[in-house]
Formats: structure tokens, C-alpha cells, sequence
């Protein structure tokens, strides 16, 4: 039992004026697995492999890299930006540290782009001395990734009854904010007395990732070692395989919200096994405009082809309104910039932004608070 695998070449080859049997067939695919799951695997999605491959190799040499000329490039040096290194352990997920270490990357902005300073923009830190091709590797990759959000988000808003561009234009326009963290997952090592001492197993962390709903709109996943479990009411934790060119997607807390619940954002965690390889994954966040409107969608009744998108049962109107008194978010409204804002927060103590009363506590999950202004 494991979460759906669907290929959506049928869907990006298809005449955009009228879909084939076959795209059709994929929409519908997607909109089971986001109703039902909330996560799924995508295959057939065009990406070429040496992107990929690109990224995977300049991220094993970033990590190999010695840990001053890591340091040098501390996510605090990049403020708000939120683009760095982030150190082993530099993070927690309700109060426990996560046994992984990060470079977080998105979007170059340049030092004149209107959102320069905002929270997620503003310069890269790549080691461009040691690693000179990696900067160009890494951006290529955000651009294909990018793409294929705007392509899945085109099929969303097909798969909800609503016209093909609608979702691109309310909540990708003019650009959507995304960050990509590039993770390296390792168990510290016990020593051989430890071992011996079954009772010292304890002190080992194996928490990649605790459990944990994404926040916003949608997440796009490459994983090159397995770890990584998705929790189903049906089946408890499910681990995700590995499936050579594929990449994970999942709903996100937001894309629930707005979608009345049709759309479930799941809990999942990255567990580790004492003793098994570093392990690397790439989530990229692909999130809504700085000012896409926060409003829920008037989703039609059944209709066209595939006579989506279905009503909820009371049943499952109660389960998303149990889903959403876990999130991080009280109600919806407003613009999407003021929910980064209070995620950001936490972080950057100081950071001075607007405050947003409809939005609740910002994370917990970071376990450094980085100043701003130095
Ligand atoms: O690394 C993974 O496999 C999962 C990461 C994740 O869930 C997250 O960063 O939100
Ligand atoms: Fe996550």
C-alpha cells in the first residue's frame, strides 16, 4: 500500500483546447489522489534528467564542503531572504531537533526587484568559489520546477471544475514565492559503548523530520534515499519508495483551506535508521503570489466530463474542520504575504511587518532566532 503513482505526460502533451481521453483520465487521477491521500508521486513530467542529476551531484559536493566554508554562508547572513546554510540539528519540529543540515535556495532576486527584503527574497548564498557551477545547476533546477508547479496547477483547476488558467491567475500571478531546502539527513553516529548499552538507544535522534503538515500551497519533492512516511487514517504511516525520476507532491495546509477540504493537507516525517547512509531530499515549496488573495474557492457543482468536483459528505466536512484546528492557520483571509509574515516572525523577532489577527502562532520549528539588520 503505498500513496498513487501518476504519469502526467498525457496531460502536458494534450491539445489544450480539448483534453484527450487520456488527460482527462490523469486529471481525475489527480484530483483521487488529492482528495484522498493528499500526496502522490508524478512520473512522465519532462524534467530533463541532467537537471537533475546536476543538482543531486552539486549537492553532495556542497555538503562534502568543510564546515567553516558551510558556516560562511549561515542562513542568518541572509536575513529574511532565508537563503543559506542551515547547520546539523539547526532546526526543530515541536520542541525536537531534526537530525539533517540544509542549504536553502529559491530565486535569485536582485538587489532592485520590488520584494527584495520581503521574507523569501532577495540573494542566494551559493559557494561560488569552491563549487562555481553549482549556482547555475541549482537555479536551472528551480526553473524546471517552477514550470511543472504551474503545469500541476493547471490541472488542479480542471480537476475542481474550473477553467484551466483560473487558479494560475488568482494565486500564481505575478510570480509565485517559492524555496527549496536541499537536505542532508544523518544519524549521529553511537559510539561502541553506547551500542552495547541498549539502554543508551534512546539517545540516538532518529527524527529526520518530525510529523508535520506543509503550510502553504503545494510541495514538490525529490528524494534519493527512502525515509520519508505519510500518515493515512486508513493505514497509519506509509513510507514513500523511491521511484527513480519521480517526484513526490502534496497538498499543503493553505490549498486544504481553500479548497473547503476536498484537498487534504496530510501529516508526514522523515524517520532514520541507525546505522543507514546519509540521506538527501529536496522539498521545494511551491507557494501563492506575495498578493494572491487568501479567499476560499466557489467550487461548481459536479459538472463537465468528469463530473468533478464531488461534494463532501458531512462526514468528511468534519474531518477537514478537525484537519484545520491543527494547522497553523484560524481562518482564511487576507493576502498570502501576511502568512509568510507571521512564519517569518518567530525566526526574525525584530523583522517590523503588519500583523494579520485572523492568523495564529507562526512555527516552532526553527531552533535558532536569527537577528535582522546584523
Ligand atoms: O525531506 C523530506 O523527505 C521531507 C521534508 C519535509 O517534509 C519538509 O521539509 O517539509
Ligand atoms: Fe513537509
Amino acid at each position: 500500500m503505498s500513496i498513487p503513482v501518476i504519469d502526467i505526460s498525457p496531460f502536458l502533451s494534450s491539445d489544450r483546447a480539448k483534453l484527450s481521453p487520456e488527460a482527462l483520465q490523469t486529471v481525475e487521477s489527480l484530483y483521487d489522489a488529492c482528495t484522498t491521500w493528499g500526496f502522490f508521486q508524478i512520473t512522465g513530467h519532462n524534467i530533463s534528467p541532467t537537471v537533475v542529476s546536476d543538482l543531486e551531484t552539486y549537492t553532495k559536493d556542497f555538503f562534502a564542503l568543510p564546515l567553516e566554508e558551510k558556516l560562511a554562508l549561515h542562513v542568518r547572513n541572509g536575513g529574511v531572504a532565508w537563503r543559506g546554510y542551515m547547520p546539523f540539528e539547526g532546526e526543530r519540529t515541536h520542541g525536537k531537533l531534526d537530525a539533517k543540515e540544509g542549504l536553502y535556495v529559491g530565486p535569485d532576486h536582485p538587489s532592485d526587484h520590488p520584494l527584495t527584503g520581503m521574507p523569501l527574497h532577495g540573494a542566494n548564498q551559493f559557494p561560488d568559489t569552491a563549487l562555481p557551477l553549482m549556482r547555475h545547476a541549482i537555479l536551472s533546477y528551480l526553473d524546471a520546477i517552477v514550470d511543472l508547479g504551474k503545469s500541476l496547477t493547471d490541472a488542479f483547476s480542471l480537476a475542481l471544475g474550473l477553467e484551466r488558467e483560473k487558479l494560475r491567475d488568482v494565486w500564481l500571478t505575478p510570480e509565485p514565492v517559492s524555496i527549496m531546502r536541499c537536505f542532508r539527513y544523518s544519524v549521529p553516529e553511537v559510539n561502541s559503548s553506547a551500542e552495547a548499552n541498549s539502554t543508551n538507544d534512546a539517545k540516538v535522534n532518529e527524527q529526520g523530520i518530525g510529523e508535520h503538515t506543509d503550510f502553504g500551497y503545494l510541495t514538490i519533492l525529490k528524494q534519493e534515499t527512502e525515509g520519508l512516511q505519510v500518515y493515512s487514517k486508513d493505514h497509519g504511516w506509509v513510507p514513500v519508495p523511491v521511484i527513480k525520476d519521480a517526484f513526490v507532491c502534496n497538498v499543503g495546509d493553505m490549498f486544504d483551506m481553500l479548497t473547503n477540504g476536498r484537498f487534504k493537507s496530510v501529516p508526514h516525517r522523515v524517520v532514520l535508521r541507525p546505522g543507514s547512509p546519509a540521506r538527501l531530499s529536496w522539498p521545494f515549496f511551491f507557494d501563492f503570489s506575495w498578493n494572491a488573495p487568501m479567499r476560499r474557492l466557489h467550487l461548481p457543482h459536479p459538472h463537465g466530463e468528469l463530473n468533478l468536483p464531488q461534494e463532501l459528505t458531512e462526514e468528511e466536512k468534519e474531518e477537514a474542520r478537525v484537519r484545520w484546528t491543527g494547522t497553523t492557520f484560524k481562518d482564511v483571509g487576507g493576502e498570502w504575504w501576511q502568512y509568510l509574515a507571521k512564519k517569518v516572525m518567530k525566526v526574525f523577532p525584530d523583522l517590523k511587518l503588519p500583523d494579520f489577527e485572523n492568523n495564529v502562532a507562526p512555527s516552532s520549528r526553527f531552533a535558532i532566532a536569527v537577528p535582522t539588520g546584523n
